[in-house]
């Protein structure tokens, strides 16, 4: 049985003050949540902060981003030792706002989910598919090849330490979220490819969870699909009461 897992991505929002406060109310509250893991994902330089506000509650914390080498010469970046040198458990990668604003290919997702695993953080593996992509009638060819390569050469034992996010981009930020029959039908096309890459058991143990304008009044309807494993909550993240109320609508 998978449990239900609701993740805020925080995104280049608040200050030192504010990431505290909302991390300070998140864990403040999640004694009520009873059918979901939590996890937030506050900017990187504010991890620490919000671990220690964190300290002591069940929710969980995560990064948005990180590079694939352990160290050296790569100004600006942060490497996955570092992330869980600072307390992180879980980090996002090949979100579409790095796919298609960074350049992020498969190619680099696929080098930072193996980098991740190797420093026993758990990596959110992001896919989805743009609006005229989907207009085309292109988006079960897109999310496998996102599949595929960003999740290339993981072992079995790998890919059941993964979460998947399916983020259909024109549904993040935009209030336009997609039906739970749209956001199913993805969710068993991937599904169906975990188990045709790896087997029955292995694809059955692996979180999907849908992101793109989920809120409390949205979040019952998309997760009772039977592959809706959870969120990947942007905007709705940023206040505590929203955040719990999508967790307590499981
Ligand atoms: O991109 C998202 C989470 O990673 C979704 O963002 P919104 O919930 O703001 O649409």
């Amino acid at each position: 049985m998978r449990r239900t897992l609701i993740a805020g991505n925080w995104k280049m929002n608040t200050d030192h003050a504010a990431a505290v406060a909302l991390a300070e109310g998140v864990a403040k509250g999640s004694g009520d949540v009873e059918n979901a893991d939590l996890l937030v994902c506050p900017p990187s330089i504010y991890l620490e902060s919000v671990g220690k506000a964190l300290d002591g509650s069940p929710v969980a914390l995560g990064a948005q981003n990180m590079y694939a080498q352990p160290n050296g010469a790569f100004t600006g970046e942060i490497s996955a030792a570092m992330l869980t040198d600072v307390g992180a458990e879980y980090v996002i990668l090949g979100h579409s706002e790095r796919r298609n604003i960074m350049g992020e290919t498969n190619a680099m997702v696929n080098e930072k989910t193996l980098a991740a695993l190797e420093a026993g953080l758990v990596p959110i593996v992001c896919v989805g598919e743009l609006l005229e992509q989907r207009e085309g009638g292109k988006t079960g060819e897109v999310i496998a090849e996102q599949f595929a390569g960003s999740l290339a050469s993981l072992t079995a034992d790998q890919v059941t330490k993964i979460v998947i996010a399916y983020e259909p981009v024109w549904a993040i930020g935009t209030g336009k979220v997609a039906t739970p029959e749209q956001a199913e039908e993805v969710h068993a096309d991937l599904r169906r490819l975990l188990k045709e890459s790896y087997n029955d058991e292995i694809a059955d143990k692996v979180r999907i969870l849908y992101g793109g304008s989920v809120k409390p009044s949205n979040a019952a309807e998309l997760m009772s699909q039977p592959n809706v494993d959870g969120a990947l909550v942007g905007g709705a993240s940023l206040k505590p009461e929203d955040f719990l109320g999508i967790a307590k609508a499981v």
